[in-house]
């Protein structure tokens, strides 16, 4: 009997160890079958409490009152499917007549108090169907991303979202995209790990980094082209809109609608061109926005004009070219001047590190989403990396980057050097890199790999 007082004092103490040390490991050991227990010993109550039941239906009433029984009670949403993750719980529910999924999303702070669990995310499957994510703990506090198979060359994992699943960067679905937070809110880590991300994959990459190169130059080994001053940007911007008049020269010499050629093969962009004539993607990542579009006197007006020209002709032409934007600034708003807001409205991917004020935060939800707004703004001073992510439909997220260290990238980036593609429109701004000494032999600069 003493053995068995033993045994149970000591499993109790390794599990308080484990929550309090590792959390994964106590999700993965006791956690998630305390909280299979827990959800579904509960369900019936919280439910209840949660106002998330319906009054029973009329039949049902009326066969009670027929057959002299008490009335029915309340019911709950039925649960369709109960999975355990590594890092929580995803419970399936099919709603009861006159529910709605946003009667779960308004409750998900109470569901995850009710339940004992730190974060409940709901989300509508299909008409009718909600489903529940819950994390066990704090996923987002040392963000471990899970292993991701290959996948396609423009999907990037960039985060992990606070309901367990991974964050992708996709460049197909959402083309261009805006990155703002205050001075040390992590857009330089997110980007640094975006670039680690597309590294390895057949990609241009040119940078714009205002702030002397000191984010981006380190990582010039994989870059295609670069410039590190407005007057370099505006050169660049120019070569940029001119690659893109080439590859729409390119798309359309390969159109050539004849009545027999089927419609699959019409093409409007590169994606549908013949892989051994399809230019490769560029992605043209921008630091500090605002030190692109702020003017001093008449002729850094006229080259903020020009700048702010190219990039809102890249936005909006340059999909179809396979030209992605990924801007980052402290502010992106109408006080950066004309064009901005034009600027602003053609990227469709926004992210919000934490703001300093509202009035940041409105500028890349504002348009979009209220609630993401408030998000974002409340984001901890104390978790640097922490973002709200959305796009234009209005659904938005919390994520959080791994901490991706300047030297983790710089070696993924010299690792894949030789994927550089020379693009000859931007090799007068391919960054002079320097002649690397590895174990006594001297490595060339990056091989040049034809873009197109
Ligand atoms: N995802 C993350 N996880 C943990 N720590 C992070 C993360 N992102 C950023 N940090 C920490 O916050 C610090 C500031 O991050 P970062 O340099 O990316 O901020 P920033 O927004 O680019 O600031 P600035 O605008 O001043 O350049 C980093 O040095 C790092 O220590």
């Amino acid at each position: 009997m003493d053995a068995l007082w033993i045994m149970l004092l000591v499993v109790l103490v390794v599990a308080l160890v484990l929550r309090r040390l590792r959390p994964t490991w106590y999700w993965m050991t006791f956690g998630v079958t305390l909280a299979t227990i827990r959800v579904l010993s509960r369900y019936r109550s919280v439910m209840d409490a949660c106002g998330l039941t319906v009054p029973p239906s009329r039949w049902r009433l009326t066969l009670a009152r027929l057959t002299n029984r008490p009335p029915p009670e309340d019911r709950s949403p039925r649960i369709l499917r109960l999975r355990p993750t590594a890092t929580g719980l995803v419970l399936r529910l099919k709603l009861r007549p006159g529910q709605d999924a946003f009667d779960f999303s308004a409750s998900s702070d109470r569901l995850r108090h009710s339940f004992a669990l730190h974060n409940v995310v709901s989300r509508e499957i299909r008409s009718g169907v909600v489903e529940l994510r819950m994390t066990g703990y704090d996923i987002l506090k040392r963000v471990r991303m899970p292993a991701v198979g290959p996948d396609d060359a423009l999907r990037v994992p960039v985060a992990l979202r606070e309901d367990g699943e991974v964050h992708y960067r996709d460049y197909r679905e959402v083309p261009h995209a805006l990155n703002v937070g205050a001075t040390k809110s992590g857009k330089s880590v997110y980007q640094r790990t975006l670039v680690a991300g597309l590294a390895p994959r057949n990609v241009a990459l040119v940078g714009i980094d205002c702030k002397n190169g000191v984010e981006l130059s380190p990582l010039a080994a994989r870059f295609t082209a670069m410039a590190d001053n407005p007057t370099d940007a505006a050169e660049l911007l120019t070569a940029l809109v001119q690659y893109m008049s080439r590859v729409y020269d390119l798309i359309r010499a390969e159109q050539r609608i004849s009545v027999g050629l089927p419609d699959a093969e019409i093409t409007a962009d590169i994606w549908d061109l013949p892989p051994h004539l399809r230019p490769l993607p560029v992605v043209v990542l921008v630091d500090e926005v605002a030190e692109l579009a702020l003017a001093a006197n008449k002729a850094e007006e006229a080259r903020r004009d020009r700048i702010v020209t190219d990039l809102i002709r890249l936005s909006q032409l340059g999909r179809a070219a396979g030209i992605h934007l990924e801007i980052c600034g402290q502010r992106f708003g109408s006080e950066l001047g004309k064009g901005i807001t034009m600027l602003r409205a053609q990227l469709t991917g926004r992210t919000a590190h934490r703001v300093n004020d509202e009035t940041s935060a409105n500028m890349a939800f504002g348009d979009i989403s209220p609630d993401a707004v408030l998000a974002a703004v409340q984001i901890d001073r104390d978790r640097p990396g922490t973002a709200v992510a959305g796009d234009s439909s209005g659904g938005w997220t919390r994520i959080r980057a791994p901490h991706t260290t300047l030297r983790q990238a710089v070696d993924t980036c010299n690792a894949h050097a030789h994927r550089t593609p020379s693009i000859p429109e931007l090799e007068p701004f391919r960054p002079a890199v320097p002649v690397r000494v590895i174990v006594g032999k001297v490595q060339p600069k990056s091989a040049s790999a034809p873009a197109f």
